[in-house]
């Protein structure tokens, strides 16, 4: 009973109105913006740290990633499929910006990583 009561899904308020249903799916993403703003800011760091394109898309980190959310969106009530999706779509976002800032960094003056050399 008491594992019922806290799961993310049956937070969402009973909405008879759309107006309804889009001042809670505004007030959420109120909160998921700036969360997704810094997990960009992370990025930008990868970009740095990684120092080389071919580093940038990494599958057994995808991976890892998918394997994780999956179990926490289920625990939540939520939809594991569901979330794998969008995982992966906001995770090809997220290399797209990543494979920018680094270019940003480069034309900054951000030297190329000399092959076989440790990262930081
Ligand atoms: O963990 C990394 O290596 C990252 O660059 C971050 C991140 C992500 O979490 O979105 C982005 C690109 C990689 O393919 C894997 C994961």
């Amino acid at each position: 009973m008491s594992e019922n009561i806290c799961k993310a899904f049956d937070k969402a308020a009973p909405c008879a109105s759309m107006d309804e249903v889009r001042a809670g799916v505004n007030a959420l993403d109120d909160v998921l913006v700036p969360l997704l703003v810094e997990r960009s800011a992370y990025m930008t760091q990868a970009a740095r740290v990684k120092n080389d394109e071919g580093l940038v898309r990494d599958e057994a980190r995808i991976q890892a990633i998918v394997d994780r959310v999956r179990p926490m969106a289920a625990a939540q009530g939520g939809d594991a499929d569901l979330m794998e999706r969008l995982y992966r779509a906001m995770m090809e976002c997220y290399i797209d910006f990543e494979h920018q800032e680094l270019a940003r960094l480069r034309g900054q003056g951000l030297q190329p990583r000399a092959p076989g050399a440790a990262q930081e």
